[in-house]
């Protein structure tokens, strides 16, 4: 997860309601109960789901293994709830494991060869494997043989075994950091997209309905503009919402109770919080709109640089409220307004001022 192998993060990322790793093991579990298991419940990524639907109608049609997909995106976007699918369309076992827990070739070579026909195997975080590891993955996924060594020293000896036919799937928020060998062996590659707020409002919909909490559209329309394009962050604000729909009120999601809720936990009309805003404020207030460099706004908030270019940043600049120059940060037309303040005549928006 995320989490642990992000502790740089991870820290900054705990408390953060907005934030898109899976925050807790305890919101792990809670996910499992909220996933889709049928591509049919599976909302938005039509594209993605188009061509699922045909390669796994085609493989079952034929009995044979689906081939080898790669999953990628950013974090809570619903890589693992389709490899999940996958499995469940498929009708075959899913074995999951992770890049970064497969330290020898002996880990990944026994999940190998106790695969049964047309499994899937599911490597979560698959940019992490170790090139050891990924050397034996190499001959498994084309011929489904491995190579493995038996003995030691001089009376070391390599030995061909046959594995039944699977499928990879691999998931990863970082598709640059594949090796070229290892990406060409896969034979679909889908990215998944940020969510629109209409797909959001069906997944808090579908969400709030297994949680057995009463909520109208509106009030899923709250929630999910504020969700930033991830349903994992959808799934979060609804359960909170919920607290306080049935501490505050009589247990009903509605507008106004989401609209309350949210404002209480400081998540504004457009998914920023608090610490978004603190950046935001310190470039116009404190740098009069900036350039600013990361090192200085770093020290005029209090956050470690690391954290503002992992965890604050990435979503502002996606959505133009920030902008990064070869001088420093700037404060684009969208933050002045969205800071309720009147834009400057030349701000980053326009352009640069110099080029
Ligand atoms: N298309 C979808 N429809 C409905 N719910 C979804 C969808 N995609 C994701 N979710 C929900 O969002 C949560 C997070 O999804 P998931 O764990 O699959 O994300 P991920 O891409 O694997 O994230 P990470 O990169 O952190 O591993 C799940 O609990 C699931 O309920
Ligand atoms: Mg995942």
């Amino acid at each position: 997860m995320a989490i642990q192998s992000d502790s740089l993060s991870s820290r900054a990322e705990a408390s953060r309601l907005v934030a898109p790793q899976a925050v807790t093991p305890n919101e792990e579990s809670i996910e499992r109960a909220l996933r889709p298991r049928a591509l049919e419940e599976y909302v938005g990524q039509q594209r993605v789901r188009d061509q699922l639907q045909i390669f796994i109608a085609a493989a079952r049609n034929r009995q044979e293994s689906l081939d080898h997909v790669l999953l990628f995106g950013p974090p809570g976007l619903g890589k693992t709830t389709l490899a999940h699918i996958i499995a469940h369309e498929m009708g075959v076992n899913l074995r999951q494991t992770s890049g970064p827990v497969l330290e020898r070739p002996g880990d990944l070579a026994a999940l190998l060869t106790n695969l049964e026909r047309n499994d899937v195997l599911f490597i979560d975080e698959i940019h992490r494997l170790s090139p050891v590891v990924e050397e034996i993955l190499y001959p498994a996924l084309e011929d489904f043989q491995i190579d493995i060594l038996i003995g030691e020293g001089p009376a070391a000896r390599s030995v061909k075994l046959d594995l039944q036919p699977f499928t990879l799937v691999g998931a990863t928020t970082r598709a640059g950091m594949l090796t070229n060998p290892l990406r060409d062996r896969f034979g679909i590659v889908s990215r998944l997209e940020f969510y629109t707020p209409e797909e959001l409002t069906r997944i808090a919909t579908r969400s709030a309905g297994l949680l057995q909490v009463p909520i109208t559209p509106d009030g899923a329309s709250e929630v999910a503009r504020r969700a930033r394009g991830t349903p994992r962050i959808a799934n979060r604000l609804l359960r909170r919402v919920r607290d306080y729909a049935q501490v505050k009120a009589d247990g009903t999601i509605d507008a106004t109770v989401a609209n309350a809720a949210l404002s209480m936990l400081e998540v504004d009309p457009q998914g920023l919080d608090l610490m978004d805003r603190k950046l935001l404020e310190a470039i116009v207030h404190k740098f009069d709109g900036g350039p600013v460099g990361v090192d200085s706004l770093a020290a005029a908030i209090g956050e470690e640089r690391d954290t503002i270019e992992d965890v604050i940043e990435p979503y502002l600049i996606q959505h133009g409220y920030l902008q990064r120059t070869p001088r420093g940060r700037m404060a684009t037309q969208t933050t002045w307004r969205h800071l309720g303040l009147t834009p400057p005549k030349a701000s980053a928006s326009d352009g640069p001022l110099f080029s």
